[in-house]
């Protein structure tokens, strides 16, 4: 087959551009998947990938490339893409960033990895996350990298001694490096967007049940969603409609709305469009770059003809401390299922004949200490205490209700507004290990997502700009969209109509 395109060229293309090349034969499907695979191979000190089967992809970009020839290509056909290793695949072992899941092969793929497959996506591999999607630097992995033999961190293209961000650290690593076109990610609260945000990529949580959860490893499951990472909002969209739609028999909280294509409204004017714009993001602690960067894109707003609007949503800070009791519950409950019988990691020496316990119990308690690393630990024991008899209705339940009064702060601001827009994170990514011994400075950082996660909103990350400030010098900054439920489409026009007047997605880190 002739190349017209160079090699160089290729993982420059956007999802857009290459799914043009691959259908008109410019390139195959094999050559597309082994340039790929050659550049996370030559990357690998990155860390991004902790699992590839050569064989099984090219085996899926060879049916790509006979189904380009046979005239019945899907829409995505032969793009490689790759997945946070939180969905689980048939044909790559599925970890969760977790010792407790190391070589876990899984019977079946997530609904989002099948759905994209049907398109005709060609999986590159897994990408590294936070434990069980815990964590916002991607330093809670407990999973060594292909071509290591050691457990390592994430490193953020942009600067290497920095984190790419959590828990969607490898698939927003990936996708900045070019290692991939584009890549899935799951946001709990807030883990498409940060790391979108941190390594100048664009990313996409969708409407809390637009996307399948079967096949997602469980965190929380009243928060966790499956959505697409790519450079562009373009290329966003023509992922995401790939990845929406119900799932009734197998995800009873997916949302009975229909499929769209997301690419179709891209290009609407937005004339008059009003962007909400909360007090509550704009406080102390948000550090002078990222207010510059997204106070300036603000203005490029209203330039591109959108209204700002001030708005308030007053229980912003809240959402912290609502957060993460809602979260470790649901996830103390949802960890339970590993327990050395069902999935995963047993510990072998576990007889203590000198213990007061069972030996069952002695078994559950070796696995689960072996098993699980020190932040899964931490939100399990907070889970079980907020749901414990006696303290259920002075955590818990008082967390349920101020998560329905922070749902309903947004219905208040949307009456005044069509999307919210303010940063996504208070800083740029911080140094690997600064925050590493301080689980709330983690927290904290989290800050802006929570609120869009706890209601349920659609949000977007959106590169507006880089650091300035000398500690921080070239750091990708993040501006946050977010919409109404299902308004997915209006939030991709509004990111694709900033992207058209301006470049920072356009731009790459050095070396790569
Ligand atoms: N999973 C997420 O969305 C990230 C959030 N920082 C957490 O640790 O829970």
């Amino acid at each position: 087959m002739t190349t017209p395109l160079s090699h160089t060229a290729l993982h420059d293309l956007s999802v857009q551009e290459l799914t043009q090349a691959l259908q008109t034969k410019q390139v195959s499907a094999v050559e597309a998947a082994q340039h790929f695979l050659q550049r996370g191979q030559a990357h690998a000190a990155l860390g991004a990938y902790v699992d590839t089967n050569t064989d099984a992809t090219l085996a899926q970009a060879r049916a790509a490339d006979a189904r380009i020839a046979a005239g019945t290509a899907g829409a995505l056909e032969g793009l490689p893409i790759a997945h946070k290793d939180i969905f689980v695949t048939r044909d790559f072992a599925t970890t969760a960033g977790s010792r407790m899941l190391k070589g876990y092969r899984s019977p079946f793929d997530a609904t989002v990895v099948d759905k994209l497959a049907k398109v005709g996506a060609v999986t590159l591999g897994k990408l590294n996350c936070d434990e069980f999607a815990m964590g916002s630097s991607n330093e809670n992995s407990a999973i060594a990298p292909m071509g290591s033999d050691s457990v390592q961190p994430v490193r953020n293209p942009w600067n290497t001694e920095r984190i790419p961000g959590g828990s969607s650290g490898g698939s927003a690593a990936v996708v900045a490096a070019r290692l991939a076109p584009a890549a899935t990610g799951t946001d709990t609260g807030g883990s498409i967007r940060q790391p979108a945000a941190f390594c100048g990529v664009t990313g996409i949580k969708p409407t809390y049940g637009r996307a399948s959860r079967y096949g997602m490893v469980a965190f929380a499951s009243s928060l966790d969603q499956a959505g697409p990472m790519a450079r562009s909002a373009e290329d966003c969209a023509l992922l995401l409609s790939a990845m929406c739609g119900p799932d009734p028999d197998r995800d009873s909280t997916s949302l009975d709305v229909p499929t769209e294509n997301f690419a179709l409204k891209l290009n609407d004017s937005i004339e008059g469009l009003r962007i909400g714009v909360p007090k509550e993001f704009f406080g102390e602690g948000l550090s002078a770059d990222v207010r510059a960067s997204v106070d300036a894109a603000l203005k490029q707003y209203e330039q591109l003809g959108a209204k700002l609007v001030p708005i308030t949503l007053p229980r912003t800070e809240l959402s912290i401390p609502v957060y993460y009791i809602i979260a470790p519950a649901e996830a103390s409950s949802n960890l339970s299922r590993f327990d050395g019988v069902k999935f995963g990691h047993r510990a072998k020496d576990f007889a203590d004949h000198d213990s007061k316990f069972p030996l069952l119990d002695q078994m559950y308690r070796r696995t689960r200490a072996e098993g699980f690393g020190d932040e899964v630990k931490r939100r399990i024991m907070i889970g079980t205490y907020v749901l414990s008899h006696g303290y259920y209705d002075a955590y818990y339940l008082q967390a349920q209700k101020i998560r329905r009064m922070i749902a309903d702060d947004f219905q208040n601001a949307f009456k005044d507004c069509d999307v919210i827009a303010g940063p996504v994170a208070p800083t740029v990514a911080w140094k690997i290990g600064e925050k590493s011994d301080d689980p709330v400075a983690n927290y904290l950082a989290d800050i802006f997502t929570l609120s869009g996660s706890l209601a349920g909103l659609p949000g977007m990350s959106i590169p507006v700009g880089f650091a300035k400030a000398d500690a921080d010098k070239g750091m990708p900054i993040g501006m946050q969209l977010l919409g109404n439920y299902c308004q997915e489409a209006r939030l991709l026009n509004a990111a694709h109509r900033f992207q058209q007047a301006t470049d920072y997605h356009l731009a790459k880190p050095a070396g790569f």
